[in-house]
């Protein structure tokens, strides 16, 4: 904890004091580079914006801040498991993304980028069987950049599957299109994973839910200030938007649905990873405007 208290880029607040909704224990960084807020909950990026850029991210205006609830916008990480567990009494998209994790490092590099780890350690229980470590880099600058590295640490295989589940702030749903995805097979979530074929970019006319596996390690997010996505290690990439009927059901939603595109990569599906007793995997992710 040393090097926490030696980057003075970091400081640590709450919801209360920042958004007027108390709940929640948060950093904040503010450096020359870039202005970002991270929920020790999930280790959850809520806000990333480069200097003399655009926001980044979607934080929903009517988000709430509660312990063990997932905040509503910027990245939470889902493991370890994506989306509806065939157990119903079990979350959906795991239980990492509400529980605190532990701010193990925070520096300023060279560079004035500030790094930041985080990690959580996962004690098998009811909810998911095996022991398991996350490693969670951040390097804020003007651009992001993610690092997961992730160790089973129980006596047997387990298979785990996860996404960073990225909202990113648009003009309007209504005119955006994502590039990269042309020509690719995708799981369609709105019809009970039928199987589709993207012809064309990606548009978001009404409620779009789509998985696509084995994708393409780029993606551009076409509007006024484009935004570009680069991973390593993430084979799938989730799209999502609920439009309007179902917006209007999820109340930390509601009318601003219009605010936000998910574009969202991880290992989920087909792709999710069987890790050996003690073996360790790693992906990276690189989002920023251009
Ligand atoms: O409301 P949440 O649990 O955060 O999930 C929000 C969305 O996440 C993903 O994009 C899934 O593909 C969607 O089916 C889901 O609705």
């Amino acid at each position: 904890m040393t090097e926490v208290a030696s980057s003075s880029a970091v400081r640590k607040t709450d919801s209360g004091a920042l958004y007027g909704k108390p709940g929640l224990p948060l950093y904040v960084v503010e450096t020359p580079l870039c202005r970002a807020v991270i929920a020790q909950q999930g280790a959850q990026l809520l806000e990333f914006q480069a200097e003399g850029e655009e926001p980044l991210l979607w934080l929903s205006p009517v988000a709430g801040f509660a312990p063990g609830k997932a905040v509503r916008g910027g990245i939470p990480l889902c493991l370890p498991w994506f989306g509806i567990h065939p157990d119903k009494s079990k979350p959906k998209h795991g239980l990492v993304r509400t529980r605190p994790w532990a701010l193990e490092s925070a520096g300023t590099l060279p560079d004035g980028e500030v790094e930041l780890v985080f990690t959580y350690h996962h004690a098998a229980d009811a909810l998911f069987k095996s022991d398991f470590h996350c490693r969670y880099r951040m390097v804020l600058g003007k651009t992001l950049q993610l690092e997961l590295e992730l160790q089973n640490l129980g006596a047997a295989a387990a298979m785990y599957s996860w996404a960073w589940h990225t909202y990113f702030a648009i003009g309007d749903i209504e005119s955006v299109a994502v590039m990269g995805l042309e020509g690719g097979e995708y799981l369609d979530n709105t019809r009970g994973f039928a199987k589709g074929k993207l012809e064309g970019v990606l548009t978001f006319l009404g409620e779009v839910d789509r998985v696509f596996e084995g994708a393409p390690a780029r993606q551009q997010i076409q509007e006024a200030s484009p935004i570009t996505t680069s991973s390593e290690g993430c084979d799938t990439v989730i799209t999502w938007n609920p439009g309007k009927e179902l917006a209007a059901t999820l109340p930390d939603v509601g009318a601003h649905y219009r605010e936000f595109v998910c574009v969202e990569h991880g290992n989920a599906l087909a792709d999710s990873w069987e890790l050996a007793p003690g073996e360790t995997r790693s992906a990276r992710l690189l989002l920023g405007r251009e």
